[in-house]
């Protein structure tokens, strides 16, 4: 019996979300560490309270599941890559809603390669401190700076947001391709532009949260963390406001590295299970019953 997010035990069948964790972080490129975030955020997740006082619903009642993680192969970006993507059209595949927990910034790729597979097109909200646009990141085109990059090459609309780490080639690639950039610096001076960022996204979405978006005095627990972060309120806020207005079709949350501060794998596991209220409420799954 794994009690994760909450305390139901939902079978697989029943459940309408799937957390799949997926430890894989070879792609990484300072510190260590990310391949231990799914399995502290699972834990964590057993402390958290399952009703959202925020949202007036108990996010658990959407029936959730946390799959096997998925495995990887030490000498092969390319060949872990397809068992991510293998992993993730099988629940998608069922018609599982799916929460993916990492593991390096490299995994979204073959997770949102599945996602288009099953669920056809969508844009992708990415929400980090580093803009990941680089071709390639010490010799490898699946570093865990480089997801965006394939994933522009592949068609899909991007909406990158707190920003405020690029080089000036991605900076040029990012304004070429007509992604539309959200840094840090003007959500600190200017508030969330959350009408702009609506309007940049399409009507189906999926999002990606690297958690070192959120500031190092709030997420000190991630492999490269960098001043002028978001603040948890800010990254609820934009979650908040998509789920109210987009379908989001799948998430991931990467690069948690654990490195002893609880409070961190506190902060991972509630803003997961947090999206994970939302996504009930978006698509009805949970009505808010007010106090
Ligand atoms: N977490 C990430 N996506 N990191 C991206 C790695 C790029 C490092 N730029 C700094 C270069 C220093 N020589
Ligand atoms: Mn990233
Ligand atoms: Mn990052």
């Amino acid at each position: 019996m794994r009690l994760y997010f909450g305390e139901r035990d939902t079978p697989y069948e029943e459940a309408r979300v799937v957390v799949l964790p997926v430890p894989y972080d070879l792609s990484l490129s300072f510190l260590p560490g990310a391949r231990r975030g799914p399995e502290a955020i699972l834990l964590a997740s057993r402390e958290l309270e399952p009703f959202l006082l925020e949202l007036e619903v108990a996010p658990e009642e959407v029936g959730i599941y946390a799959a096997e993680p998925v495995p990887w192969v030490a000498g092969s970006a390319e060949e872990s890559h397809a068992l991510i993507r293998e992993a993730a059209l099988t629940h998608l595949r069922a018609g599982k809603f799916l929460v993916a927990l990492g593991g390096d910034h490299s995994i979204t790729h073959p997770l949102v390669q599945a996602h288009r597979e099953v669920l056809g097109a969508f844009s992708l909200l990415h929400i980090d401190a580093h803009a990941d646009l680089y071709p390639e990141w010490q010799g490898s085109v699946y570093s865990h700076a480089s997801p965006f990059y394939r994933l522009l090459g592949e068609g899909f609309p991007l909406v990158q947001v707190g920003i405020r780490a690029m080089d000036q080639d991605s900076l040029a690639l990012a304004r070429a391709k007509g992604v539309a950039l959200f840094p840090a610096h003007r959500l600190h001076r200017e508030g969330l532009p959350l009408r702009e960022i609506l309007e940049a996204l399409g009507e189906r979405v999926y999002i990606s949260l690297d958690f070192d978006a959120l500031d190092p005095s709030v997420m000190p627990s991630v492999g490269t963390p960098l001043p002028g972060g978001l603040s948890y309120r800010q990254v609820v806020d934009l979650l908040e406001a998509v789920f109210r207005e987009k379908e989001v079709v799948g998430m991931d949350f990467v690069e948690l590295s654990p490195n002893g501060q609880f409070h961190a794998e506190m902060t991972a596991a509630q803003l997961v299970y947090h999206a994970i209220g939302l996504k009930g409420l978006q698509a009805g799954w949970l009505e808010a019953r007010g106090l």
